[in-house]
């Protein structure tokens, strides 16, 4: 097969999804050359099997039950959701699985591209091998950069895999919505698909080893598992999965640990995620294939002064939100390095990720929509602060009532009574999503909850929660 090499790159970024694409807008903005190697599609994971088809599937089942919470417009609501026509929306929104738009935006930024599977092969060394075989030697002056994410992982359960198991990939992008779809899981993937799903009109059953949305506040998981129960969702908690054989039918068979059996169409795993480096030659860089990426605030390899890491592969935080974050000082720094420019490492500086540790927001689109930042009340304490927690139900404030009749939702603040300042928010309850900028800025800009007075709520939001809270936690009377 051929050879060629090429040595005219700065940086070198192997994986052209958010995070890959953003390191490389930011170095070619620092001055320097970039070029992007990708295997499957530019825009990777998140653009068409995961935030933004997911998100697709969800909308309309959504936008169809806030009409009917609201007297009047709900009778103007007469028929199903067009399945179909929910398909298509999502194919638009995937761009129907190409990556042209993609590629020219990385080509109008400067940025090259060569297709094919990278791997490290030596020191700032990337090989690449494309679908023909033909190998390209890249060299790069600076930097190279892993940004090659996550795939589904799929544990080792008697007979998940011979039976063949729809991943986030195929529930995400499936051509038509099955009969009946079982889903093992109780995290993210698991509640949104289970909401999406049961929308487009399946039987849908969630086996969850624990309660949904660990992790999160205890009320989030509970609102959700109510809430898709009443819509006709059958939600095992507690339940272990013991074996799956796919049966002559066509269809699947779960065994659960309490002895019982649950038949459907398809079964989607979503057990969270395992990292792309089994093939990418880490060991040349004196790391583990088949690891994640440990990296230091401005994404670089201990060790090392030329191999970065960030996004799903370094394990910090799977969002796209946060990879890209984490991209911005990854590219940043690799410039000011590059250039023998000042690094602002210290926390909260331009070229280090401090957020990733203390404020990471995140929206979970089921309905309820559970938004949050920062910590919550259990990982507050066992970091060791001192802390009260305010709770206020949603549907009390009026902006709220207004939004939609009979609104259920809850809001908790934990406030660090040493500094009196909030380390974590958690909203849940419909359309709240839009909501959590403000718990994200109040969290991240260490906004004093005396001074949170004076950010007024306009009247009759559903922001006015903010105000409940404090009045919850007490006026300042000095
Ligand atoms: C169903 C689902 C829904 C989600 N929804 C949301 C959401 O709403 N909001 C949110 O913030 N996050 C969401 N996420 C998480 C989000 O998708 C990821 O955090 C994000 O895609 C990570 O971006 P990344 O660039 O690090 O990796 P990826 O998006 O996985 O991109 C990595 C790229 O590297 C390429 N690559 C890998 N190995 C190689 C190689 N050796 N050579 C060349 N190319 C390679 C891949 O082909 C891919 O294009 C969701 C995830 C799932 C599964
Ligand atoms: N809206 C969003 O922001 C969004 C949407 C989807 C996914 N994501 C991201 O994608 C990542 C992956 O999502 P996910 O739902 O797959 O992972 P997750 O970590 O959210 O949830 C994994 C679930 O699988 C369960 N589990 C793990 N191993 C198991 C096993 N062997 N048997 C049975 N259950 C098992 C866990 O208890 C948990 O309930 C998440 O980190 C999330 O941040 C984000």
């Amino acid at each position: 097969m051929t050879q060629t090499s090429e040595t005219g790159f700065d940086v070198i970024v192997l994986g052209a999804g958010p995070t890959g694409e953003n390191i490389a807008d930011r170095a070619v903005r620092g001055g320097l050359t970039a070029v992007l190697v990708e295997q499957e599609l530019v825009g990777g994971e998140c653009s068409y099997w995961a935030c933004m088809p997911s998100k697709a599937l969800l909308r309309p089942g959504e936008a169809v039950r806030a009409a009917r919470q609201v007297g009047g417009a709900a009778q103007a609501v007469t028929g199903d959701l067009d399945v179909r026509a929910v398909l298509d929306r999502r194919d638009s929104f995937t761009s129907h699985w190409s990556d042209q738009g993609q590629v020219e935006w990385a080509t109008g930024a400067g940025i090259a591209l060569v297709r094919g599977h990278g791997a490290l092969t030596g020191v700032r060394e990337v090989t690449v091998t494309a679908a023909d075989g033909a190998a390209t030697v890249l060299t790069a002056r600076h930097a190279v950069a892993i940004a090659t994410g996550s795939d589904a992982a799929v544990p080792d359960i008697d007979g998940l895999r011979a039976a063949r198991p729809w991943t986030s990939r195929e529930a995400t992008s499936a051509r038509a919505v099955p009969e009946s779809l079982a889903i093992i899981g109780g995290g993210v993937v698991a509640t949104e698909m289970a909401t999406a799903y049961a929308g487009l009109g399946a039987r849908v059953t969630v086996i969850a080893r624990t309660g949904l949305l660990g992790g999160m506040e205890p009320f989030a998981g509970e609102l959700v598992t109510a809430a898709l129960r009443e819509r006709g969702v059958t939600v095992l908690l507690g339940t272990a999965t013991s074996g799956v054989t796919r049966t002559a039918d066509g269809g699947v068979e779960i065994r659960t640990g309490d002895g019982t059996t649950v038949t459907a169409a398809e079964v989607l795993v979503a057990t969270g995620r395992t990292p792309r480096t089994g093939d990418i030659g880490l060991e040349t860089a004196g790391l583990t294939p088949g690891d994640w990426i440990t990296v230091d605030d401005t994404m670089r390899v201990p060790g090392s002064d030329w191999l970065y890491a960030a996004g799903d592969v370094t394990h910090r935080v799977l969002l796209t939100h946060q990879g890209k974050y984490q991209a911005r000082a990854a590219g940043d720094v690799i410039a000011a390095r590059a250039a023998g420019a000042p690094v602002s490492d210290a926390p909260w500086g331009a070229h280090v990720a401090t957020a990733d540790h203390a404020a990471v927001p995140q929206v979970v689109f089921t309905d309820p929509q559970v938004a949050s930042v920062g910590l919550t009340a259990a990982a507050a304490r066992a970091a060791g602060h001192r802390i009260r927690v305010v709770d206020y139900d949603l549907g009390r404030v009026a902006g709220a009532s207004l939004h939609a009749d009979g609104y259920t939702g809850s809001a908790r603040m934990v406030v660090d009574e040493e500094r009196r300042v909030l380390l974590g928010v958690t909203f849940a309850g419909p359309d709240v999503a839009e909501l959590l900028h403000s718990a994200t800025i109040a969290v991240v800009g260490a906004v004093p909850l005396d001074r949170l007075w004076h950010a007024v709520p306009a009247y009759p939001t559903v922001s006015e929660i903010w105000l409940r809270l404090l009045e919850a936690y007490g006026r300042p009377t000095g």
